[in-house]
């Protein structure tokens, strides 16, 4: 909802454009949506070592650590869930303008929420890949890497994402990935692959050929 009123669009001269010429790269949002667990992280922390490997360069927008700063004053309700992901949504709309790559590895568990994100991006004429990131609640919980799933069903954690709380799974993302098949290097050769076919980064080490001219 748009509280402020008398407010009015300043346009800037340097364009969009200009600002991937001095980059040598657009922009565009990897959003990766899963369960606590799945391997969001996992996977974006090893899609940005690759990236950069090839001379792109990407930013990882992770809810763990989003939530130290800009989003510390929400928490997990619904209504939360919802601010949380509006504000990555719009920060990895930002991003997208500068030319970066962003990868955004929140649950996002709505796909009400994601669709808001989607269309932002839309609207600033900006690539939005979804990223299922997916494997079986089990596996997720089998996996519990911070011991939250343990707390979840004694009880400790209330409206945990799988266990007490809703998780929408996207219908029809651009990627889907099964962390319980592929590696998280296969992951990102598979996302970085995506990329390509849709021509946001170049086929070639572009990072190699730029040392070089
Ligand atoms: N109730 C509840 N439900 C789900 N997750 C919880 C909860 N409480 C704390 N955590 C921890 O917070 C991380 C999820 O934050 P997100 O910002 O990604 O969540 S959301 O997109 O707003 O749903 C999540 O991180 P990941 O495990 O990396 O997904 C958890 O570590
Ligand atoms: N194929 C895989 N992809 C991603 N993570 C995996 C995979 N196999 C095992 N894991 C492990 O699962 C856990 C996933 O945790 P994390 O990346 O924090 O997930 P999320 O960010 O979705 O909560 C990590 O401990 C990781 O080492």
């Amino acid at each position: 909802m748009q509280k402020a009123t008398n407010i009015v669009w300043h346009e800037g001269e340097v364009t969009r454009e200009d600002r991937h010429k001095v980059l040598g790269q657009k922009g565009a949002t990897l959003w990766l949506t899963g369960l606590s667990g799945s391997g969001k992280s996992t996977v974006s922390v090893e899609l940005e070592k690759q990236l950069l490997m090839r001379g792109s360069l990407s930013y990882r927008l992770d809810g763990d650590n989003i939530r130290h700063g800009l989003n510390k004053n929400l928490g997990f309700s619904a209504e939360d869930r919802t601010e949380n992901i509006r504000r990555i949504g719009e920060v990895a709309k930002l991003m997208g303008d500068m030319g970066i790559i962003s990868m955004t590895a929140f649950i996002s568990p709505y796909i009400a929420d994601r669709k808001i994100a989607r269309d932002v991006h839309e609207a600033a004429k900006i690539p939005f890949i979804e990223v299922h990131i997916d494997c079986p609640l089990e596996v997720a919980e089998s996996r519990d890497p911070k011991g939250l799933y343990k707390k979840a069903r004694a009880g400790e954690i209330k409206n945990f994402t799988g266990i007490d709380d809703p998780y929408e799974a996207p219908v029809e993302p651009e990627v889907k990935i099964n962390t319980a098949e592929q590696s998280p290097e296969e992951a990102s050769k598979t996302i970085i692959a995506y990329l390509v076919k849709q021509g946001i980064i170049p086929e070639e080490n572009s990072g190699e050929e730029k040392k070089e001219e």
